[in-house]
């Protein structure tokens, strides 16, 4: 896509990025016990405000509040099958945003019966790894080619692997889906992009997917579900890549990671947004 092709996406992700900074959107966040720090911090970084939440009775009141909401099913604890699907369609019934990071679909009877409840609720946007991708697809039954492998948390498969099961997913849902890895793909049911750069580090801490999912359910408060899964991946490759520095180590690398997050400049985002968002 030449450059003055994509001026209307360079510019909605640079408007989100400014509007979540003076708009500051509540997000409600279902999401697991690893990384909710971290989630959080990346929320209130890109100018959003958090409030995680677990127990069923909290999930109507939360989402009247939130402009957005984020179900994660990590580390689900023995209310999450009331509380999550509760959250979701307080979501849908309030018509708020809602987005869903489907960690390790696939593992245990307990999740598989939580996605299958959750799909009737069409997430805005899905993010997940390209393993999940393909793998909520399959349990979903809307893609008949079974493939793909999830391994614990952790993606087996190729970001373009999963670029068929996010376009059902898509046609499913209506909304948005974020497939992460070295080159992430966003797309709707009408639009694909490619979103390039970052730093591998992000792969060494834990949480930097769970994170991007809550980012974007920020970006979700203030912006169409493409637009924000859109912004969400081109803040994460930009704040990653400024982060990394030759032989830092891990912890290091995540500090950098938040506050690049918290100092993002809109005309920098642009140029970066300018040069790593591809058809
Ligand atoms: N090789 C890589 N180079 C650059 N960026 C990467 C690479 N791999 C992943 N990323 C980035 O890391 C972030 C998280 O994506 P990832 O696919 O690792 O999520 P995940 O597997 O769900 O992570 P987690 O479950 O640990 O939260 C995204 O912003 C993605 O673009
Ligand atoms: C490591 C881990 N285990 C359950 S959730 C989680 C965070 C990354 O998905
Ligand atoms: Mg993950």
């Amino acid at each position: 896509m030449p450059a003055e092709g994509k001026m209307k996406e360079v510019t909605s992700v640079v408007n989100a990025v400014k509007d979540a900074k003076i708009q500051c959107p509540l997000v409600g966040s279902w999401t697991n016990f690893v990384t909710i720090n971290l989630v959080a911090n990346t929320q209130l970084a890109v100018g959003g405000r958090a409030a995680m939440c677990f127990l069923p009775d909290e999930a109507k009141p939360l989402a009247f509040v939130s402009k957005s909401t984020y179900i994660n099913v990590g580390t689900l604890q023995p209310v999450a099958l009331q509380a999550l699907t509760e959250a979701a369609k307080a979501a849908v019934e309030l018509g708020k945003p809602w987005v869903l990071d489907p960690v390790a679909a696939g593992l245990g009877d307990t999740r598989t019966q939580l996605l299958n409840a959750l799909k009737q609720y069409k997430p805005s946007v899905i993010r997940g790894n390209a393993s999940e991708i393909i793998a909520l697809a399959n349990l979903w039954g809307i893609q008949t080619e079974k493939k793909g492998k999830v391994e614990g948390v952790d993606s087996t498969d190729t970001v373009d692997a999963a670029l068929s099961s996010a376009l059902e997913l898509a046609k499913w849902t209506g909304g948005a889906v974020a497939i992460s890895g070295e080159t992430d793909i966003v797309l709707d049911i009408n639009n694909t992009y490619r979103i390039s750069g970052g730093s591998a580090m992000l792969k060494s801490i834990t949480g930097a997917g769970c994170s991007l999912g809550g980012v974007i359910a920020v970006y979700a408060g203030v912006a169409d579900p493409l637009t924000a899964a859109l912004t969400g991946s081109v803040v994460y490759k930009y704040a990653s890549e400024r982060a990394a520095k030759k032989g830092m180590g891990t912890f290091s690398f995540q500090t950098a990671f938040v506050d690049n997050l918290s100092l993002l400049n809109a005309d920098e985002v642009e140029k970066y947004a300018k040069s790593h968002i591809n058809s």
